[in-house]
């Protein structure tokens, strides 16, 4: 991988990953075809696992998971401390496979491969502090808490982070000493394999973290598996939805990443360089497919003009084209269905009234081999309003609704004015505001004074339909874990029979 160019690879080993081994599905309930977006190439045709490749995963999971349960925090940890050192000396070959298969830019990919290794690294520490509590009882009776893995773990993910994903919920989820059956998104079935060779590389046993390809169906007999103890998802509100239906059939706790119509409010006594730097940050990373994007810039009345002027200016500068190359920042689209589905959202929003003051056009790089890929320009949008489709509607795009607004009061009604609640940023100079308005928010991370910085040491997660849960920081051990209370009686049994 480390010397491909855009257009040229193919895949050829089987992409399911079982007990230790790339292995082909013994069973398939369809298939489904894999882009390199760049270029629009099939690069591979997925076998959709089927039900008994899904009991052989699970199985091989559960036999992994009686090995690792017994394993001490320590030794969990230092597998994980060498995935990390893997994941980080190969950042640059997983960094090439994340771009040709999602289409982001080469610079974006290896920033996520950093967020990965991070990730790793983090919970590596934590594995080993990871404690319940003593507590003393009348008569010298005394209790004690173990926190205790769950079992086989499920994750489901989206297209838009593949390798980062994987890494945000396997590296929890192995640290408090379950096992992990992964499922990519189709579209992204790539990278998910590497993060499943370093694992065993690092002394994972074999089937702990084990990649299942397929769609909704293969994720469907994932979810409904009786020996799968949780399900974390990635994704969508409708799957969402129903991973929270089948998951409530066998009692099994989820947590839910999902979408997101994220609310930036910039204030007049900004910094104005940041909040265009930040609002920029905040909506054409991955080319828009953000679930946290804050792609409702919310722009205080005195300095619209010269904000909107400016955001445009450098809209306009951002380097569309081959994303394996150097100096590209945006890349193309995931596929066609999406790439039309986007161009559809900024043709509603023109019909509802909206002005495109920039871009929002499917763009063709000059390059040839590059002309069937699904690239657009990149499109600010003003005079919206806030019951527009584009400004309601989660659009996954590189599509940016500027609105203006006057009071502190208003925008903060408007800004919660959605049954989304991922994220929200302010932009101000006045702290005691920031923090007031940070306060005043319905989202589950709130920015002040930058936008899309995602450190593995802070929670990340929802309020409302943008799912519950979290990912990242110390809390999302509980989240993978559960608590047992042992109880232990140093006098006589007081019996009243
Ligand atoms: N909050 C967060 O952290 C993130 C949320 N998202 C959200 O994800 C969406 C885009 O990602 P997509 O992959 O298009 O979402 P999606 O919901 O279509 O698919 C997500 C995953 O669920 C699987 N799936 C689909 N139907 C299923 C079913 N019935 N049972 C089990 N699994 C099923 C898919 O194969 C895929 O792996 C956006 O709405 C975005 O906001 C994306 C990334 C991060
Ligand atoms: N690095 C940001 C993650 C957000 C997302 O998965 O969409």
């Amino acid at each position: 991988v480390a010397a491909m160019s855009t257009g040229t690879f193919v895949q050829l080993e089987p992409l399911n990953y079982r007990g230790g081994a790339r292995v082909e599905p013994v069973d398939s309930s369809g298939t489904e075809k894999a882009f390199e977006p760049a270029t629009g190439r099939v690069i591979a045709t997925l076998q959709c696992s089927g039900e008994n490749e899904v009991n052989l995963a699970v199985k091989s999971a559960k036999d992994a998971f009686e090995i690792w349960r017994k394993k001490s925090g320590m030794e969990r940890g230092q597998v994980l401390l060498e995935a990390a050192r893997m994941v980080k000396e190969q950042k640059d070959a997983i960094a090439i496979m994340e771009t040709i298969n999602n289409g982001k830019s080469i610079f974006e990919a290896r920033l996520d491969i950093d967020t990965s290794w991070q990730c790793l690294e983090y919970y590596a520490g934590l594995a080993a502090s990871m404690a319940g509590e003593h507590v003393q009882l009348p008569n010298g009776s005394f209790g004690y808490t173990r926190r205790e893995p769950l079992g086989v773990c499920v994750g489901i993910g989206a297209w838009n982070y593949p390798f980062q994903i994987a890494c945000w919920k396997s590296a929890p989820a192995l640290a408090c000493g379950n096992a992990m059956i992964f499922k990519p998104s189709p579209f992204t079935p790539m990278s998910a394999l590497l993060l499943a060779e370093i694992y065993t590389k690092a002394g994972a046993p074999p089937g702990l973290f084990n990649v299942v390809q397929g769609g909704a169906a293969t994720g469907q007999f994932l979810c409904q598996h009786r020996h799968v103890a949780k399900v974390s998802f990635t994704g969508s509100v409708p799957t969402g939805m129903k991973i929270m239906e089948m998951s409530s059939k066998g009692i099994k706790p989820v947590t839910l990443e999902l979408g997101g119509k994220s609310p930036l409010i910039i204030f007049s006594d900004c910094d104005l360089e940041n909040a265009v730097k930040g609002a920029l940050v905040a909506n054409f990373l991955t080319q828009g497919q953000v679930c946290c994007n804050g792609t409702r810039v919310f722009v205080q009345k005195e300095i619209i003009d010269k904000f909107t002027k400016e955001v445009v200016k450098q809209t306009q500068n951002i380097r569309i084209g081959d994303p394996l190359l150097e100096d590209t920042r945006m890349g193309p689209l995931i596929n066609g269905p999406h790439l039309e589905r986007v161009l559809g959202f900024i043709k509603s929003a023109k019909e509802e009234g909206a002005t495109v003051l920039y871009g929002g056009e499917p763009y063709e790089p000059t390059d040839p081999k590059l002309k069937h890929g699904y690239y657009m320009t990149p499109c600010i949008l003003t005079n919206c309003r806030d019951d527009m489709t584009c400004v309601r509607e989660e659009i996954f795009g590189p599509v940016m609704s500027i609105l203006s607004f006057k009071t502190e009061a208003e925008v903060l009604d408007r800004a919660n004015d959605t049954t989304f609640g991922l994220a929200a940023g302010v932009f101000t100079r006045d702290i005691q505001r920031a923090h007031r308005v940070a306060a005043e928010l319905q989202a589950g991370t709130c920015y002040i004074n930058n936008y899309n910085v995602s450190p593995v040491e802070l929670p990340f997660g929802g309020y409302k339909k943008s799912g519950f849960g979290r990912e990242n920081g110390r809390v999302t051990i509980e989240y993978y874990s559960q608590l047992k209370t042992v109880y232990v009686e140093m006098g006589d049994v007081e019996s009243p029979f």
